[in-house]
């Protein structure tokens, strides 16, 4: 679409004027005869109109004027204005961007990229990245097409096309976050381009001026919870897009945008609150259908990783088709979660076991206690060791090596395996001491989420050690020694902290908490979170005195304590009763044996055994009364 002319480009006459500070980044890059610089001079471009407004800027169409040796270019762009940062924070961006720029330029799945420039906003200068004009995207089809939705062989074919452009950002260790059809432009052979290759993820820790925008990183419709508030229920990581593709397929197949009328914080409370996934159509190729509600898992490491989306798509997309109908048999697929355990077969499939490694069985609940492999060593691979395979263990004092399934087994390196509980020594104060391991390779280097962090932090096992695990329905309280905590708490009284039952526990090791200790109206059970390097477990073991495990009693329930002063009251009453009965018969005997022999004849009925002790009464008491007839003074009050 480049205009060939020999004229120069008439003044700019837009909102915008061309960026005159020529801050020092702008300076600073230098184009070598082999790399273009990815830097362009506001100055040669030109604004036309306003193609449309996102969450992250607006874009416009522009021309963008290049000088050759012999002749001008005028090339056609879309020039995406990113909202205005701070002015501290361009140079961060843009060093960013520029480690990204040439590899970006070499994917196939993403928009061709001009450059990024900086023009002077109205209030602010800001950053403009300048990318081919696409003619249209898949949002612009669907909404041309009668009820918005997609046949199925082409959903199957975007689909395709968007994996593979999600796959090739990951290889850059970018993630996209903004994945909707809208950004899924189409190019001259109806292929589908990334329009967005990761603007949110170039954002990160650069302070947005919108500070709702902070907190979530994409479009409400399309975040997975963890995006919302990454370092708090983060971290986000690469399956974080799969759970936008899996939106953005949904809505191609019904043509109805995932939490379609709802609120932001509608949304939120759906997504992120409830745990409420959107409702998959039916009739999908059964991998298909398979991998995306793989997309919908609550916890990220439960979700398919994009890999595993392309194979699905691809090979469904050569199955046989109908009028654009799937005619496979019955699509209904179970994702099993494996084990009555937490982890979904895409969380199991995301290590390979080899002839060599450390095993041991897999945690779950039902096995914590006697574990078929406690420790030991893998000698043979009976077939492909993905999901349903069986490998062969050898264990000390056990001649024979067992077969074992790879489902019920982790992979164990340094002592650590995937899931368990780290604590870092060195750490930033600014996150967590306390997380989960995420992954380890043999060579020993790990990823760990932490509260605080937005994404996954990386390092090596010798930085870690093994920290004292939490689970679910486990009952917690803060330490002794923290007076500000990380996240609001409930306090029990003056100076100490309530305890509440952790119900959830996130990727990064966050703990969801509810306090059934304290009463609730209905539908108001509030949740509270816990940094696990703050929170320490409560027992009955734990509990030093009597009281206090008394006290841990009420943590189970509200209706405790109210039950406990009630029968209290009542024990107190009848006791008074019976004494009281007990003394006035007494007096009463002394009066006549007429009189005595038919109160006596009465006595078994008011609670009394024939040598006339009350059966309420602690032996002592009631020896104490019937030593001396009269009743202690405790009891005639
Ligand atoms: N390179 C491009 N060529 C042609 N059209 C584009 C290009 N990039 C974006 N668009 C179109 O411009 C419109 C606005 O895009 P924009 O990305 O700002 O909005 P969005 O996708 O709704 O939100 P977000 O800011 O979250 O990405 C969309 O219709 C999009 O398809």
């Amino acid at each position: 679409m480049a205009d060939q002319a020999g004229t120069k480009p008439s003044a700019p006459s837009f909102d915008y004027m061309l960026y005159e500070g020529d801050p020092e980044h702008l300076r600073t890059v230098v184009a070598t005869p082999n790399q273009p610089n990815p830097r362009i001079d506001p100055s040669l471009l030109k604004l036309r109109h306003r193609i449309g407004h996102g969450s992250f800027g607006d874009v416009w169409l522009a021309t963008h004027h290049q000088t050759a040796q012999d002749y001008d270019e005028y090339h056609e762009v879309a020039l995406k204005m990113l909202h205005p940062i701070k002015e501290e924070d361009i140079p961060k961006f843009l060093v960013k961007f520029d480690e990204l720029f040439l590899k970006l330029r070499k994917l196939q799945g993403i928009c061709w990229l001009h450059g990024v420039s900086v023009v002077s906003g109205k209030t602010s200068p800001q950053i403009c990245i300048v990318m081919k004009f696409y003619e249209g995207s898949v949002g612009d089809r669907m909404s041309k097409l009668k009820g918005g939705k997609l046949p199925l062989p082409d959903v199957l074919r975007y689909g395709v096309g968007l994996a593979k452009g999600i796959h090739e950002v990951h290889l850059l260790d970018n993630l996209v976050l903004n994945i909707k059809p809208t950004n899924l432009l189409l190019d001259e052979h109806d292929q589908v381009v990334l329009g967005d290759f990761g603007i949110p993820f170039l954002l990160l820790g650069i302070q947005l001026p919108d500070p709702d925008m902070s907190l979530r990183l994409g479009s409400p419709n399309y975040m997975a919870p963890e995006q919302w508030e990454p370092e708090v229920r983060g971290p986000v990581s690469v399956e974080t897009d799969s759970w936008g593709f899996g939106c953005c397929m949904l809505e191609m197949l019904t043509g109805v945008q995932p939490w379609f009328g709802k609120s932001v914080g509608e949304i939120y409370n759906s997504v992120v609150l409830k745990h409420e996934k959107p409702q998959l159509p039916s009739g999908l190729p059964p991998a298909v259908e398979n991998v995306l509600s793989g997309c919908f898992e609550y916890d990220l490491r439960n979700r398919p990783l994009i890999g595993d989306i392309l194979h699905a798509f691809e090979s469904s997309r050569d199955a046989v088709f109908n009028d654009g109908e799937w005619i496979g048999l019955s699509s209904r697929v179970s994702l099993d979660k494996t084990l009555g355990s937490s982890h979904s077969t895409w969380f199991l499939a995301k290590d390979h076991l080899q002839v060599g490694d450390i095993v041991r069985s897999r945690k779950t609940p039902s096995n914590c206690k006697s574990m078929a492999v406690a420790e030991g060593t893998v000698v043979g691979l009976e077939k492909d060791t993905d999901r349903d395979g069986f490998v062969l263990v050898r264990v000390q004092g056990i001649h024979n090596p067992l077969r074992v399934s790879v489902t019920t087994l982790e992979r164990v390196t340094s002592g650590l395996a995937a899931g368990d509980w780290v604590h870092l020594q060195d750490h930033n104060r600014n996150h967590s001491s306390i997380g989960i391991l995420h992954s380890i390779d043999r060579d020993g280097c790990v990823t760990v989420g932490f509260i605080g962090l937005e994404t996954l932090w990386e390092g090596h096992c010798y930085q870690l050690q093994m920290a004292d695990p939490f689970s679910v329905g486990q009952f917690v309280t803060l330490k002794g020694n923290v007076f500000t905590p990380r996240f609001p708490w409930l306090h029990k009284r003056e100076g100490i902290w309530a305890t509440g039952k952790v119900v959830q526990i996130l990727p990064n090791g966050c703990l969801v908490v509810q306090f059934p200790g304290k009463f609730a109206l209905k539908g108001d059970c509030k949740s509270f979170l816990a940094d696990p390097a703050e929170a320490e477990h409560v027992s009955f073991d734990t509990c030093p005195t009597l009281v206090d495990k008394y006290q841990h009693v009420e943590d189970h329930h509200w209706a405790v304590r109210p039950l406990m002063v009630a029968f209290g009251v009542l024990a107190a009453m009848k006791f008074g009763f019976i004494v009281g009965h007990s003394v006035g018969a007494r007096l009463k005997k002394g009066r006549g044996s007429k009189t005595h022999n038919r109160e006596s004849g009465r006595g078994n009925q008011d609670g009394k055994n024939s040598a006339g002790k009350s059966k309420w009464l602690p032996s002592p008491v009631a020896n104490m009364l019937s030593r001396d007839g009269t009743a202690p003074p405790v009891a005639a009050r």
